[in-house]
């Protein structure tokens, strides 16, 4: 009902974010450009006697509403907040009509006032409609404590001013404001009205009733609190009464650290029920202890803590890099590990959210094939002699990825429980080493260093290897059950890296596993530059001595390495210079000597005495091993690396000796068949070599490898117990610069064998240069550092007799044969 009235023209006032509606009196800014424009234009425009008025237009995005309300400038003053500010009553409605001209800066608009009209009197609906809004607003007025308010609403008797009140109401969004304002029908502007209130009441009432339950909640866990302070103020008391110390303070203390320790749902639950059992069975229970020991462990795990990735493959390469010199090989694989696991794992990001956003669909597609949960596949190990920097690199690749790094010895762990944990039942029961090791890194996906996997072992106490074997499964690591802990522990981010000195006694399914990367020790040179680069720097540092007062040449480290230590990493070496600068240290605050000093090779022997290993080559001809017949020098690889052996050969006295062959040193089966062999064949086939060969048959035959304490083994002594063998019965010597490897056929074949790499370094170190190797280990010699190639006089043979015509000296000497 509405009926065209009066033309207006009205400077526009435009509100943003805000409606004034019909009767509602409002402050507005006046410093702000537009509301001044409109508030002076009106009043330029304005007769002498009557008041300004304003068309104030709504508008949302720029955009004006259709109906605006002529709005009186009732008087301009100060705000609240001191901003000039003008307070304008709200008249009527009016739609907004053309642009027009109009004095000052505003914008002039025509418009029409629109009229409202009721049926008088007015129709039963609508005076109800009324005494609901009412009801309603005062209600609702009333909980608010608005009373002055309410006594307003009251005396409202028109419709559709009652609904333009709703104006005031603060819970209105600015687009229903306009919706009220733009009802231009009383009543249908009072049924909008009543629908939002009833809107909002409805809101409430959720919204209280949300509030309540939170408030039980809060009351619930308010009234434990007050239960158990009571519970702990009456146990004090007992304790008192009873003379105990220590009241239950521990157990609430319990509570909270697993509530601010954000657990795994799982763990959570299972630690609350711990602290539970806890309570109940009070201090003086027995299960106290093992129980505070559990939640103890529980809560230092580092359940939520995982450190980012943040390397690239160039930066990885440059931290190894820095931390080790020469190895370029093995830097190679540990990178292609590196680039290989990343790779990985961003793929399995890539599915993982593509599987998360299927699994939200309601009908998605099935989600992807389950993967290989760990990025990297295979454990990476490090198999080689001590001292060559396993374990150090293992540091190296923890640090490139910027992870915590811990180290896990395996060396002669032979419980499965050592590596699982035991039962709490147990007295004294820990959990695994795996735990333990997560414990200690302090993030769940640390590198983890198995070091000497090859030494574990197995007996009645179950299998450590098969355990491990668990821990190292994609398919299984990610629930890993420790016996202890009892709840599962995800360890499919963890990087396990594995160490060994040797692959024979590594356990084949765990071998299966591993991705071997070799390390066979280092050359003369490689050692004087590890040593200059890394190890007297660290070992300066140790000694308290600033680089420029003790300064040692590459010629003394080149001796330290060649004369004072025979190894294939650099362990001893490390020591020796430590022991140097320990001197040069002790010397220096005795006043004996004046600081700085640089330390020649010469220097050595007064500071640390004499060395101990002098090449073989360099001795007294006369006491060398060599030097009587029946003993040749054999090249092996053990636990400690390359070395050289001796393989002395005697023929037992034929009244007092038995026939047949006596092996002593230690040797392992392999071994002995090879001295079987080495019997057999120079029996057979010793005659076409010109060798009395029937000494072999009458009497008895005595091979013994010196060192009898390290165990040996390998068929690779073959060619050098032959040629032992063959030295004593022809009395020829073997040349003392000559060592050898080979294993020998039936037939005086030499066959290929192991270790090539780690052997020639062992030969080189000796001071021998000349090498006997089996003719197709030729390829094994593209590993070998060119320096000690270029050392060495490598003869690769196929034929015993090779063997025998490079190794024996030409002098004939007659067997002494005692009587
Ligand atoms: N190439 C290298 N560059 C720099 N330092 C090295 C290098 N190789 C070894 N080292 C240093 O030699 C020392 C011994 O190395 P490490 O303890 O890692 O040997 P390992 O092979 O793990 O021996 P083990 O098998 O006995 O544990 C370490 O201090 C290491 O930093």
């Amino acid at each position: 009902m509405e009926t065209t009235r009066t033309t207006l023209t009205l400077p526009v006032l435009p509100l943003d974010d805000a409606v004034v509606l019909p009767g509602m009196v409002v402050p507005l800014d006046l410093s702000d450009a537009e509301v001044r424009a409109a508030v002076e234009a009106a009043r330029a425009a304005a007769p002498a006697a009557g008041k300004p008025e304003v068309l104030l237009v709504p508008r949302t995005e720029g955009r004006y509403a259709a109906i605006g309300v002529r709005g009186r400038v009732e008087q301009t003053g100060r705000l609240a907040d001191g901003d000039p500010g003008a307070l304008i009553r709200g008249l009527t409605r009016v739609r907004v009509g053309a642009g027009t001209t109009g004095p000052g800066a505003a914008l002039w608009v025509e418009g029409t006032e629109v009229a409202e009209e009721l049926p008088d009197p007015l129709p039963g609906a609508v005076t109800e409609l009324v005494t609901e809004y009412r009801a309603l607003i005062t209600a609702w007025l009333r909980e608010r404590g608005a009373w002055q308010v309410v006594d307003r609403v009251q005396q409202i008797e028109s419709p559709g001013a009652l609904a333009d009140n709703a104006g005031y109401s603060p819970f209105l969004t600015t687009e229903q404001r306009v919706r009220l304002l733009e009802a231009t029908d009383p009543v249908d502007r009072l049924r909008l009205a009543t629908t939002l209130l009833k809107d909002h009441l409805a809101e409430r009432e959720v919204a209280d009733s949300i509030a309540k339950d939170v408030q039980d909640g809060v009351e619930k866990q308010q009234r434990e609190f007050l239960l158990r302070r009571q519970l702990q103020a009456v146990r004090r008391e007992l304790s008192e009464l009873t003379g105990d110390g220590g009241a239950g303070e521990a157990e609430d203390d319990y509570r909270a650290r697993i509530e601010a320790a954000a657990l795994p749902p799982e763990v959570h639950k299972a630690a609350l029920a711990e602290a539970d059992k806890l309570e109940r069975a009070g201090d003086q229970g027995p299960e106290s202890g093992w129980i505070r020991t559990w939640l103890d462990t529980v809560l230092e795990m580092p359940w939520n803590i995982t450190s980012e990735d943040t390397y690239d493959i160039a930066e990885a390469r440059a931290v190894l890099d820095a931390d080790h010199t020469g190895l370029q090989d093995v830097k190679d694989r540990i990178v292609e590990y590196l680039a290989v696991r990343k790779r990985r794992a961003a793929r399995d990001r890539t599915a993982a959210e593509a599987a998360d956003g299927a699994a939200q669909l309601p009908e998605g597609p099935a989600p992807a094939a389950p993967r290989d949960r760990r990025p990297g596949g295979a454990v990476l190990a490090l198999v080689g002699p001590p001292g060559v920097g396993k374990t150090s690199l293992g540091e190296s690749v923890a640090r490139a990825m910027g992870r915590d790094f811990v180290r896990v010895a395996l060396g002669g762990v032979r419980d499965e429980a050592e590596i699982r944990g035991h039962r709490r039942t147990y007295v004294g029961a820990l959990p695994g080493r795996i735990v333990r090791a997560v414990k200690d890194a302090g993030s769940m996906n640390p590198v983890v260093l198995l070091d000497e996997v090859d030494k574990i072992g197995s007996d009645f106490r179950g299998d450590p290897a098969a355990a491990l074997l668990e821990v190292l499964d994609p398919a299984q690591n990610h629930t890993f059950r420790d016996h202890y802990l009892e709840v599962e522990l995800d360890l499919s981010d963890v990087v396990f890296l594995a160490t060994a000195n040797a692959l024979e006694t590594i356990p084949q399914p765990l071998l299966d596993r591993m991705e071997l990367v070799q390390l066979d020790g280092y050359t003369e040179d490689e050692k004087v530059t590890i040593a200059r680069d890394h190890l007297l720097p660290r070992q300066l540092e140790r000694a308290g001595l600033d680089p420029a007062e003790a300064a040692v040449t590459d010629d003394a480290l080149r001796r330290l390495a060649g004369e004072y230590t025979r190894e294939a990493g650099v362990r001893g070496l490390e020591r020796a210079v430590a022991r140097v600068l320990r001197k040069i240290a002790a010397s220096g605050e005795s006043g004996e000597s004046s600081l700085p000093v640089t330390i020649g090779p010469d220097d050595l022997r007064g500071l640390i005495g004499r060395p101990r290993h002098t090449p073989e080559a360099a001795h007294d001809p006369a006491e060398r091993r060599t030097a009587v017949p029946g003993v040749a020098t054999g090249l092996a690889v053990t636990g400690a690396g390359g070395d050289v052996l001796y393989v002395e050969a005697s023929l037992a006295d034929p009244e007092t000796g038995g026939a047949g062959l006596t092996l002593t040193g230690q040797l392992g089966d392999v071994m002995k068949e090879s001295g079987q062999i080495a019997l057999s064949y120079l029996r057979s086939r010793g005659a076409e070599l010109e060798l009395p060969v029937g000494d072999l048959k009458e009497r008895g035959v005595h091979l013994h490898v010196p060192a009898g304490a390290v165990p040996k083994d390998g068929p690779s002594a073959g060619v050098t117990m032959i040629t032992a063998l063959a030295s004593l019965l022809s009395g020829r010597q073997v040349r003392p610069d000559v060592a050898m490897t080979g294993e020998v056929s039936l037939t005086g074949r030499v066959l290929p064998i192991g270790g090539v790499k780690q052997k020639l370094l062992a030969a080189d170190r000796a001071g021998v240069t000349t090498v006997i190797i089996p003719a197709r280990n030729e390829p094994d010699l593209d590993d070998v550092p060119a320096e000690v190639l270029a050392r060495l006089d490598v003869r690769p043979v196929s034929d015993v007799r090779t063997v025998l015509e490079v190794a024996l000296t030409p002098g004939r000497r007659p067997v002494e044969v005692a009587a």
